[in-house]
This record gives C-alpha cells, sequence and structure tokens, in this order.
C-alpha cells in the first residue's frame, strides 16, 4: 500500500536518516520507536512531503506519493501532528469537519455524509460536549482528541499519528488504542509513533525500531520489544531494565507471524 524506498531527509547538514526502507500494507497497525531525536517526526513529515526529502521515494498504490496534488494526498493519508498550534479559536465541531473536506477541491459547504463523519467522529473520540468549545480554549488532551477526531473524519486508508497518546489521561490512552486496533478490522493501515512500547505490545501488528537513522528492527512487536533491544535503543541497563520486565498481560497473543509476513 505504502512504499517508502531509500528515502534521506534532515534538517542541516547531516541527514536524520538516509537510505531508510519501509512498506505499509492494508490493515498493518504498525507502530515506531526510538529515543527521542531519533527522526521518527521526520521520518512521517518526509513521507507525507511535509519535508523535503534529499533521496528516495513514497509510493502510495504504486503512484509517486510527493508528485499527487494536495487532494489526492490527503484522500489517502491523514496525520496526527505531534503538535499543533492554531491561532483562531474554530469551534471543535468546525475542525472536525474540516477533516471531511481536505481531499475536496474548491470551497463548498459539507454535505449532509460530510457532517455525518464528522458526528460520527466525535461520538467515537467521545468529546460531543466539546462541539461548540472554540478549540483553542481546550486543554493539551482534549485537542488531541479533537485532532485525531479530525483524522478519523478524513476518512483516509492510511492514517499516520505522532505520538497519539501524548497528554491523554489513563482512560483515554486505553480507548484510543483499543480505536486504533478497531481501525484495522476496517482494513486501514496505521502507522503510528510512541515512547511507550507497551502500547505497541497492545496494540501494533507490527513494531519499528529506529536508531542511528536506520531501522535497527522490524517484526512482530513481541520479537522486536525484547528487553536486551530496549536495552540498547534506550540505553539501560540490566538493573533498570531487568529480564521479564514486561508482564504477559501486555502483550497481545493475538498478532500472529502472518501479520508480519
Ligand atoms: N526544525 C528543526 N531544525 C533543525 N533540526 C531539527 C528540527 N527538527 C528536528 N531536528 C533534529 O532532527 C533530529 C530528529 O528529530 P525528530 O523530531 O524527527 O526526532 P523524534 O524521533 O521524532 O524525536 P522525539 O521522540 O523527541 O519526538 C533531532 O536531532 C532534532 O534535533
Amino acid at each position: 500500500m505504502i512504499k517508502i524506498h531509500q528515502l534521506s531527509a534532515g534538517h542541516d547538514s547531516a541527514n536524520v536518516f538516509s537510505n531508510l526502507n519501509l512498506t505499509l500494507r492494508e490493515g498493518e497497525i504498525v507502530s515506531l520507536l526510538g529515543a527521542n531525536g531519533c527522526g521518527k517526526t521526520t521520518l512521517l513529515r518526509t513521507a507525507l512531503g511535509l519535508h523535503p526529502k534529499r533521496s528516495g521515494s513514497v509510493k502510495v498504490n504504486n503512484q509517486d506519493f510527493h508528485r499527487m496534488d494536495a487532494g489526492q494526498r490527503a484522500r489517502l493519508i491523514s496525520y496526527v501532528p505531534q503538535y499543533h498550534r492554531l491561532a483562531f479559536g474554530y469551534p471543535v465541531i468546525e475542525m472536525v469537519l474540516m477533516g471531511t473536506q481536505a481531499g475536496k477541491s474548491g470551497w463548498r459547504r459539507p454535505n449532509a455524509a460530510d457532517r455525518e463523519n464528522a458526528e460520527n467522529a466525535l461520538e467515537l473520540m467521545n468529546i460531543d460536549h466539546l462541539r461548540n468549545r472554540p478549540y483553542t480554549q481546550l486543554s493539551g488532551g482534549q485537542r488531541q482528541l479533537v485532532l485525531i477526531a479530525r483524522a478519523l473524519a478524513q476518512n483516509t486508508p492510511i492514517i499516520f499519528m505522532d505520538e497519539p497518546t501524548n497528554g491523554l489521561d489513563f482512560g483515554n490512552q486505553i480507548k484510543l488504542l483499543e480505536k486504533i486496533r478497531s481501525l484495522k478490522s476496517q482494513g486501514k493501515s496505521v502507522l503510528f509513533t510512541t515512547h511507550h512500547p507497551e502500547q505497541a505490545l497492545s496494540t501494533a501488528t507490527r513494531a519499528i525500531s529506529m536508531r542511528n537513522g536506520q531501522i535497527a528492527k522490524d517484526g512482530r512487536p513481541r520479537d522486536v520489544l525484547q528487553v536486551e533491544h530496549l536495552r540498547e535503543l534506550y540505553q539501560l541497563d540490566e538493573r533498570q531494565l531487568p529480564d521479564g520486565y514486561w508482564p504477559t498481560s501486555f502483550i497481545n497473543t493475538n498478532t500472529t507471524r502472518q501479520d508480519v509476513a
């Protein structure tokens, strides 16, 4: 579905990542992990065409994603960014409706189907009660829920989420992870970054770790996120991250080898 081939990008003279390859298939829930500053956000933004690449290509359904117009791109991939600043306090319902308009040419009034999509997204994220509140007056976690609702209302086959549980309370984190899992049954593909290996273990069908501008490991979460690898990735010793650190309750044993075949 999406094929990132030999992609390189950076912010100054040095590349953040070089010649990176990554394929995301239909119905995969892929979790991207790595230490602060390893390049997860830069990778997502470069793949989306929001940050300039230095080499390589990104294809979606065998078509060059970066050569598509903004509308085509918006129909294929929605994005929940890590940081989002908005100067104008649009009411929450308008923010979510904006998701339904991404990918449509010209300005037009949202139609009944768009409104239904937006209403469903509000309900799914349990933020119906915030519908008339100005976005700029919401708490960080509430804004995050609105951004996720907006991405869901965009109704794309692929969703990129950059630390989607950031700022969410314990209950909302669990509910969001459950929703991400349910996107798989709708055939959607999700690529989400996280600093919480347990989220990848419980939710993702595949985990990818990044280190030194490269993919370090790629496979089933329970194979990739072994404590030995996490010690290397996050510079921890055996005392800080002992063997047997993960209680089995964290691990989604429904993930099969076929999920990452
Ligand atoms: N606007 C920028 N200008 C210059 N350097 C940048 C910029 N944004 C990021 N970088 C650098 O690029 C590297 C990768 O940053 P990036 O935000 O992609 O990492 P990350 O893995 O998403 O980090 P985190 O887990 O902390 O969110 C870091 O060394 C960072 O300092």
